[in-house]
C-alpha cells in the first residue's frame, strides 16, 4: 500500500512509521495481518516478516484460537469502535499492557479491520499527582492484573472489572453485569461446590469465601482461577447485601498441577493408571461393595512367555506389545471397568457389580481380543495370549479385602496347567489342585 507524498509533507506511509502507536490492517475472516507499521512489530522486538501474513492471535496471550476470533470479529463488525484491553507478547518473554481499539470498514468490495494498540503500560503506573486517594485506589483495583468484581446482593447486579472480563476474553463493554453471566461460566462440575462455599460464607459459616474452580471463557475453553471474596456491607439486620472479591489466573499453575498428579498416577509406558493409583481405586471399590454388599469382581492378568518375546526382538518390541495390551484391554472393558498395570507384564482388572457370570464374560471377551488380534501383522511377533486369574465377591471370596491375593493364586493356577487360559479362585478352593480346569 503506497501513499503518495502532497506538497513536500511526508508521505502517509512516513506518518505511520512514525507512529507510537501499533498500527494493524487485518483480514477478519482469517485473522491474518495484511499490512503494519513498524512500532507493530519493532515494538515486540519482531521483524515485519514475523508480523506480516501471520495471525495476529500469534501477538497476544489473551484470545486463542480461531473459534474465539470468529467470535470477536462478529462483535467488531457490529461495533463502531470496539475497545480490547490486553497483553502483547515481547520476543524477549515479556509481556507488554495494551489497549486495542479496532474499527471495521468495506474497501472496494473487501472487509478489513483497523487495529490500532497503545501501549498502556505507563498508564498503568499510578499518576502520584493528580490521583486522589479514591481515585487511585479504584484506579489500582481496576488495574491490577487480578479480576475484580462486586456483587449487588439486593439486586444480583454485578460489575466486572475489565481485567476480570479479559481474563475470560471479553472486551470492557461486554458481558452482562449481571450474577448468572458468571455463573453460567463457571464449569458444572465445579458449581455445587463453589455455589455452597459462597453459601457458607454468606451465612457466616466461613470467614471468606475462596476456591478454585474452572471458569469457561468465550472460547468454551476453561481456564483455573482463584477466587477470594468477602461481604463488605450489610443491612440494619446484619444481612449481607454487598460482596467483592478478586479472581486470579492460575491455569498454568493448576494444569502443571494436574500433569504432575498425572505423571504421578499414571504408567508412564502402558498410559494407563499404575500400581499406586489402581490400588487406591480398587481400595474405594472395596469400601462401596463393603457398604452395599454388591458384588465386586478381580483379575490378574499376565502376558504368556513374554520373556521370550524380549529375548528374540528386544526390550522396545516389548515395551511396544505391553502398550498394545493395555490398549487392548482398555478397549474390551466396559466403561466402568479399571484395568491398571500392577509391574512387569501384569495387569489388575477391577471390574464393579460383576458377579462370576459377568466377570467370566469379560474374561472370555479378553482372550477373543487376544485371538482375535494379528499380532504378527502389526509388530511381527507370534500370537501373544495371556493367563487370567479371577475372584469374585462374594461367591469365591468372602473377604473382600482377599479378592487381589485370591486372583492372584488363580492366576498361578492358571500358568501352571498350560497358560492362555482364566482360572477362578472359587474353583481352586472348591476342588483338590490337579482337578481344576480352565474356564474356556
Ligand atoms: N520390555 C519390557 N519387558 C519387561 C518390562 N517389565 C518386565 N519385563 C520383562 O517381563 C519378563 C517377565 O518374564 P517372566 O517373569 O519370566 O515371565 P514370562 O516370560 O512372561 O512367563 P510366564 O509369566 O510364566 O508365562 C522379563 O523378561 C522382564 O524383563 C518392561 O517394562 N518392558
Amino acid at each position: 500500500m503506497a501513499f503518495a507524498e502532497q506538497g513536500g509533507l511526508p508521505s502517509l506511509e512516513i506518518l505511520f512509521e512514525h507512529m507510537a502507536d501499533a498500527v494493524y490492517l487485518l483480514d477478519p475472516v482469517t485473522s491474518n495481518i495484511l499490512w503494519c507499521n513498524r512500532a507493530a512489530y519493532a515494538d515486540l522486538g519482531l521483524q515485519a516478516s514475523e508480523v506480516l501474513h501471520h495471525s495476529v492471535l500469534s501477538l497476544q496471550k489473551d484470545v486463542q484460537g480461531l473459534p474465539q476470533w470468529a467470535d470477536i470479529a462478529q462483535v467488531i463488525r457490529t461495533a463502531d469502535c470496539y475497545t480490547f484491553v490486553g497483553r502483547h507478547r515481547h520476543q524477549d518473554g515479556g509481556e507488554i499492557p495494551v489497549e486495542v481499539n479496532t474499527t471495521h470498514f468495506n474497501h472496494q468490495g473487501c472487509d478489513y479491520f483497523l487495529s490500532v494498540a497503545r501501549n498502556i503500560s505507563k498508564r498503568l503506573s499510578l499518576d502520584e499527582a493528580s490521583s486522589t486517594r479514591d481515585e487511585r485506589l479504584r484506579f489500582a483495583l481496576e488495574q491490577a492484573m487480578d479480576g475484580l468484581w462486586d456483587w449487588s446482593l439486593l439486586t444480583d447486579a454485578v460489575y466486572f472489572s475489565p481485567q476480570l472480563k479479559r481474563m475470560l476474553g471479553y472486551g470492557p463493554h461486554e458481558m452482562t453485569p449481571h450474577v448468572e453471566t458468571w455463573k453460567h461460566n463457571v464449569h458444572p462440575d465445579d458449581r455445587d461446590q463453589v455455589m455452597s462455599l459462597i453459601d457458607q460464607h454468606l451465612r457466616g459459616r466461613l470467614m471468606r469465601f475462596e476456591a478454585e474452580y474452572r471458569l469457561r471463557n468465550r472460547n468454551g475453553h476453561d481456564i483455573w482461577v482463584h477466587d477470594r471474596g468477602q461481604v463488605c456491607e450489610r443491612d440494619a439486620q446484619g444481612r449481607p447485601t454487598r460482596m467483592v472479591g478478586m479472581v486470579q489466573n492460575i491455569t498454568d499453575r493448576k494444569l502443571l498441577e494436574l500433569r504432575l498428579e498425572k505423571m504421578a498416577s499414571i504408567d508412564d509406558l502402558t498410559q494407563i493408571p499404575n500400581r499406586r493409583s489402581g490400588m487406591a481405586a480398587l481400595d474405594q471399590q472395596i469400601a462401596l461393595s463393603e457398604r452395599s454388599g454388591g458384588p465386586l469382581s478381580v483379575g490378574v492378568l499376565d502376558i504368556d512367555t513374554f520373556k521370550s518375546v524380549n529375548d528374540r526382538f528386544g526390550h522396545a518390541v516389548g515395551d511396544e506389545v505391553l502398550y498394545r495390551v493395555a490398549v487392548l484391554l482398555r478397549q474390551t472393558l466396559r466403561p466402568s471397568d479399571l484395568v491398571y498395570r500392577s509391574g512387569g507384564e501384569e495387569f489388575v482388572l477391577v471390574l464393579p457389580a460383576a458377579g462370576r457370570e459377568t466377570a467370566d464374560a469379560i474374561a472370555a471377551d479378553i482372550h477373543a481380543a487376544f485371538e482375535a488380534k494379528d499380532w504378527e501383522g502389526d509388530l511381527g511377533v507370534p500370537d501373544v495370549t495371556v493367563s487370567i486369574g479371577l475372584a469374585t465377591y462374594p461367591q469365591d471370596q468372602p473377604q473382600l479385602h482377599k479378592l487381589l491375593d485370591q486372583a492372584d493364586l488363580a492366576l498361578y493356577r492358571a500358568k501352571e496347567i498350560g497358560r492362555n487360559r482364566t482360572c477362578r479362585a472359587g474353583d481352586l478352593l472348591a476342588a483338590p489342585a490337579p482337578s481344576v480346569s480352565p474356564i474356556d
